[in-house]
């Protein structure tokens, strides 16, 4: 959600595409999820950019070390079809459901991206965001 409301012009395409493919006003259910974005290759590594992970055979399963955030291999993650599952139904959920903005009339290049160290990496400041039921 911080990637997204730091790139609004990222999560206005995200929202436009939920409409096109649920239907404005539809609930997003798990069902639908299929039906949306795919992984790929990418140059700027840096920038938010999820369209390109569009049309590649490059998926996040292990099988290719260029994206592996469930790791690969033996002791790779054992939930990554719940996890993807859930992740994308949740994802869509907030997108579809809400109109979100930065709290506190904070522009979203305001937005603090510095993450704490600890066993899972949590940001060092929480996102701070409201959202309207569309
Ligand atoms: C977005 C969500 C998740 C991500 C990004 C993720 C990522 C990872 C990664 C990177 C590893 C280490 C893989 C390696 O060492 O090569 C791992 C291991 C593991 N994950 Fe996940 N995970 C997620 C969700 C879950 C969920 C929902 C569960 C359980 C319900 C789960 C259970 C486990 C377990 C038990 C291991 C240890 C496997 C082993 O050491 O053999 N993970 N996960």
């Amino acid at each position: 959600m911080a990637e997204l409301l730091y790139n609004p012009e990222v999560l206005s395409k995200a929202k436009a595409k939920l409409e096109q493919i649920i239907g404005k006003g539809n609930a997003v259910v798990e069902s639908g999820i299929d039906r949306l974005l795919d992984a790929s290759i990418w140059e700027n590594p840096n920038s938010f950019k999820p369209e390109r992970f569009m049309g590649s055979e490059i998926d996040v399963k292990g099988r290719n070390f260029k994206l592996i955030p469930f790791g690969a291999g033996r002791r790779m993650c054992p939930r990554l079809p719940l996890a993807l599952r859930m992740l994308r139904l949740m994802l869509g959920l907030l997108i579809h459901t809400f109109h979100w903005k930065v709290e506190g009339g904070f522009k979203p290049k305001d937005i603090y991206f510095e993450e704490k160290f600890g066993l899972t990496l949590h940001k060092a400041k929480p996102l701070r965001a409201i959202s309207n039921m569309v």
